[in-house]
């Protein structure tokens, strides 16, 4: 199974928002309603997002006339670019995209070409997976009782997933004694996603709520905490979901190694630091239910930035496809 798949000239995106009850696909060649389920995170989490939008842009000139063609598709960047601000992997797929379109742009069968560029992006991530997860094997000292954050699994990326596949090839290896899933408000890619993933992959798991981490610390429950990753500046100051701060000081506090596994395609090789990352602030209604059932009044104030920013000096390891970075980090020559 795959977040994404080009088939017949159309993307099928599985609907993560149906999950874990309800397996549903989009299929679909339109710029407009692929850049919707990114926002809707219909389709979400940083690799699998890049995936998606580098073929959006093969299918923005499709049946582009050639007068049309630039046009087309440079609107499609347009629209692609402002779907979501923080995963710097979308940004990633877009500039290897322009770049491929620019170098070919002459060529007649450039969408094709297109194209395969996308699938070689979405394959290049295949690739990155397994070799994050080879990488990973090294931080298991013994059978370990490991948290995760939010979902980082196939559903996430192009292939088997980034701390997940971790997590995954620990189990395989005979590592992890189980898994403990944040169930990741307000959203529950852990609840819902990562439950599904780890139910896939007959792992044990516990679902807890995201405030009863702190808990399970405190009784000596957890010996290490794996999250991914959204943007990871030049000094490995690192972007994830809403609530990885609060687990990086916790394990900080309780002296618990606290690592981030992420492909190179997540590095934002431009940015020096935190200050340069932006975070997606996103509508407070989503706080205000559960699915489609509201909880609260939406008259109310709330805040909701889909994102927090663990600082470098919290982190013990990044796991990267190329190896385990250690503090101090500096991924200017990666
Ligand atoms: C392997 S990247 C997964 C990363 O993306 C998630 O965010 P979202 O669900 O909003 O796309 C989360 O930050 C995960 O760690």
């Amino acid at each position: 199974m795959y977040s994404v798949e080009f088939i017949e000239n159309k993307l099928k995106i599985l609907d993560q928002t149906k999950l874990p009850f309800v397996e549903e696909y989009i299929n679909t060649d339109d710029v407009e309603r692929i850049s919707q389920a990114i926002e809707k995170l219909e389709v979400r989490g940083a690799p699998a997002i890049g995936i998606t939008a580098a073929y959006a842009l093969a299918l923005s000139i499709k049946n582009s006339t050639i007068e049309k063609i630039k046009n087309n598709f440079y609107s499609a960047v347009n629209r692609l670019q402002i779907t979501r601000p923080t995963a710097v992997n979308l940004f990633y797929a877009i500039d290897e995209m322009k770049k491929f379109f620019e170098e070919n742009f002459n060529k007649k069968n450039l969408y094709l070409l297109l194209i395969e560029k996308a699938k070689q992006i979405h394959s290049n991530d295949i690739n990155l997976c397994e070799r994050i997860a080879e990488n990973g094997l090294s931080i298991f000292k013994k059978k370990s009782n490991v948290l995760t954050h939010c979902n980082t699994g196939f559903l996430a990326t192009g292939g088997n997933g980034t701390a997940l596949n971790v997590i995954k090839k620990g189990y395989e290896n005979n590592l992890i004694e189980h898994v403990f899933v944040d169930e990741t408000r307000p959203l529950f890619q852990g609840s819902r996603l990562t439950a599904w993933e780890l139910e896939k992959l007959k792992i044990p798991f516990t679902i807890i709520t995201d405030s009863t981490s702190a808990f399970l610390m405190q009784q000596n429950k957890i010996d290490l905490v794996i999250t991914g990753a959204d943007r990871i500046t030049l000094n490995g100051d690192s972007a994830n979901k809403i609530g990885t701060y609060n687990l990086a000081v916790l394990c900080n506090y309780h002296k618990i190694p606290f690592y981030i596994a992420a492909p190179y395609t997540t590095i934002d090789f431009n940015s020096s630091d935190k200050s340069k990352i932006k975070i997606e602030e996103r509508n407070k209604k989503e706080i205000f239910k559960i699915g489609n059932h509201k909880i609260t009044k939406e008259i109310y104030q709330a805040y909701a930035p889909a994102f927090d920013i663990i600082p470098n000096e919290l982190i013990s390891g990044i796991i990267t496809d190329a190896k385990i970075f250690s503090k101090p980090y500096n991924f200017i020559n990666v």
